[in-house]
């Protein structure tokens, strides 16, 4: 598993708008889009390029074109505060639901939803701002190889060791783009010191 954690003083910035207590919700979701630009730039960095000709008000140049088209996947509920970001990077992307969530005394995740675009042999963006447990993520990688995706990654704004461990035992193969490698989950399988329930925070629940 490659685990790329995102190192940027304005990444560190919104992050630690995240992580506080106070941070109202408008805030939050603000800071949550300012810190998911720097993940989605490293998420698309390996995208397929082709080259072309662009012609300037002086001459004949090279350029570049996308050639490839991801899907993105945000599993929600918390995964679309992120969506608008990749959207608005490259509003060429199709995009899947999965909805994903955890019973609050087992941790254990349950699927509720899922609508994918056809997904054969294309590379499969995961969004997620918490990777916790890894269960959830693991359900949802797995529905995106089972649909046809050639290559998954995953982006999460924190992720906690125990939940990359279980990630790397199943999907070694894997790439992860996050924001923090934080301590370790609490009793409650909450990340420490994360920064709460990020649907319950993004959405004021
Ligand atoms: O790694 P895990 O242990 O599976 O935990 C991480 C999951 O928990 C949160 O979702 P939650 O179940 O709270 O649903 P929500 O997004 O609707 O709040 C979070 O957004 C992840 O999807
Ligand atoms: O710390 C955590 C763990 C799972 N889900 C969250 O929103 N936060
Ligand atoms: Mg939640």
């Amino acid at each position: 598993m490659a685990l790329h954690i995102v190192e940027h003083p304005a990444a560190r910035h919104y992050l630690t708008i995240l992580r506080d207590e106070q941070t109202p919700h408008a805030t939050f979701r603000a800071a949550c889009e300012k810190l998911t630009l720097f993940l989605a730039m490293e998420a698309t960095r390996s995208l397929k390029e082709k080259t072309t000709t662009v012609v300037t008000p002086l001459e004949e140049t090279g350029g570049f074109a996308i050639e490839e088209s991801p899907v993105v996947v945000p599993i929600l509920r918390a995964g679309l505060g992120m969506l608008q970001v990749f959207v608005d990077l490259l509003p060429e992307v199709s995009v899947g639901y999965v909805g994903m969530e955890r019973d609050e005394t087992t941790a254990k995740a349950k699927s509720y939803y899922c609508k994918l675009p056809p997904m054969d042999g294309r590379t499969a963006i995961a969004i997620d701002p918490m990777l916790a447990t890894g269960g959830s993520a693991e359900a949802v990688v797995q529905r995106l190889y089972d649909a046809g995706a050639a290559t998954v990654k995953l982006v999460n704004i924190v992720a906690a060791p125990e939940g990359l461990a279980r990630i790397e035992a199943a999907f070694p193969e894997i790439e992860i783009i996050a924001a923090a490698l934080d301590r370790c989950l609490n009793e409650k399988a909450y990340i420490c010191p994360g920064l709460g329930d990020f649907g319950d925070r993004l959405y004021g629940t």
